[in-house]
């Protein structure tokens, strides 16, 4: 059979409506092995990796190359962090939190929403949470990529996954996408929150650096809204912090191949801030959702060491938002706001209702 059947018994009832809250994956265990699992999955998407050479030549050196080198490199990364924050993991272990968290904002606020947790490599699939919602009979699916900016290469790429695995699919919920969340009052309030109460432990630095992941330049002369997404996130946050332009900068970090990413790079901005005068300083990372390898090690670790080794005194990491009750409110509002139009309708609706219905009793009949 071509497409995946459906039970179709839900004559006169309510839609249900479901949330796949997506994040980008992380490997099952911190080894050479599972490594290689996860980057050949990672790597291999041509929305991340879209080369501007012949594809073939990139499955050679990720296979021939990458996939025999960085394994080992990423998996002792990996395992300097392991059950730093719970379980396994940290973006794991965060993301559970996070969707136990909006499970329990909806419990709490009677809303009618089912959220099921899923990611774009590695385990619970995609195709593993959409399979949850379909056995919970969900009928109105909305996707949220856990990106505040949007960019081909993270959010494109579950759009490509979710659509894919719904071609497989006989009755097919009704979809809506959340594209990117970067300037919503929510979101940077919450990062805002986030900053003040670390000021409060740790006092206001000489200069606030706001890092994001990096994507490569050429993806940005292509038209990916990325790095502008990410410098409006930055403006409207110091603006809420009420910084001027001297007291805090937006970079780019976890630069990955040859060609030239988004820049400035995060690791040479904070080897030169101490020669400026810039002896206390903190980095925040507004894009990652959850923290992870990039912000924990790479910047909490490696590149604290970049700034103390060039002169720094004082440097914090400012963590992601993670389950925060802010973040959990907000995330939970925003799934709400998009859902709205589903959430008023209460009565059944009525043509679908009888449609189905006709097509139940013609193969009832027909059998
Ligand atoms: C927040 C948005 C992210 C963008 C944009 C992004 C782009 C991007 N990433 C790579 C290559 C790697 N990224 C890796 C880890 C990683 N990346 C993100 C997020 C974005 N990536 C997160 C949250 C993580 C951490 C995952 C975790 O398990 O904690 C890695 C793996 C680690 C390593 O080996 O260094 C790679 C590789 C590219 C090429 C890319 C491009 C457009
Ligand atoms: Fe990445
Ligand atoms: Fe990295």
């Amino acid at each position: 059979m071509k497409y995946l059947n459906s039970t179709n018994d839900r004559h006169g009832k309510r839609s249900r409506i479901g949330v796949l809250l997506v994040n980008l994956g992380t490997p099952d265990a911190p080894t050479k092995k599972a490594l290689k699992i996860y980057l050949k999955e990672f790597l291999s998407d041509p929305r991340v990796v879209e080369p501007n050479f012949p594809r073939w030549i990139w499955w050679l050196i990720l296979n021939g190359v990458i996939l025999n080198i960085r394994p080992k490199r990423s998996a002792e990364a990996y395992a300097s962090i392991w059950n730093e924050v719970g379980e396994g993991s940290p973006l794991m272990a965060i993301s559970k939190q996070q969707h136990q968290a909006v499970q329990a904002y909806f419990q709490e606020h009677q809303v009618d929403i089912i959220p099921v947790l899923a990611m774009r490599y590695g385990n619970p699939s995609i195709a593993h949470g959409l399979s949850e919602l379909k056995s919970q009979r969900v009928d109105r699916l909305l996707v949220l990529p856990l990106y505040p900016q949007y960019s081909a290469s993270t959010t494109a790429s579950i759009f490509d996954a979710v659509t894919r695995e719904l071609q497989s699919w006989r009755l097919i919920p009704e979809v809506r996408f959340i594209n990117h969340y970067h300037d919503h009052s929510g979101y940077i309030n919450a990062l805002a929150r986030s900053v003040q109460q670390h000021w409060q432990q740790h006092g206001q630095p000489d200069q606030l650096v706001m890092s994001f992941h990096g994507v490569p330049q050429r993806y940005l002369h292509n038209g990916d809204p990325y790095h502008c997404e990410c410098h409006k996130s930055g403006r409207l946050l110091a603006e809420k912090l009420g910084l001027n332009k001297n007291q805090y900068q937006v970079t780019f970090q976890s630069i990955f191949g040859r060609e030239e990413w988004l820049k400035p790079y995060t690791m040479e901005v904070l080897k030169s801030l101490p020669a400026q005068g810039h002896k206390h300083v903190q980095v925040i990372c507004p894009g990652f959702a959850a923290d992870c390898l990039e912000t924990l090690e790479e910047i909490a670790v490696e590149n604290k060491g970049y700034f103390t080794g060039a002169g720094g005194e004082q440097f914090s990491y400012i963590p992601a938002l993670n389950a925060d009750e802010d973040h959990v409110a907000f995330l939970s509002q925003l799934i709400m706001a998009h859902s709205q139009t589903w959430l008023e309708q209460t009565e059944p609706d009525k043509a679908l209702t009888e449609q189905r219905y006709l097509q139940h009793e013609y193969n009832q009949s027909d059998k």
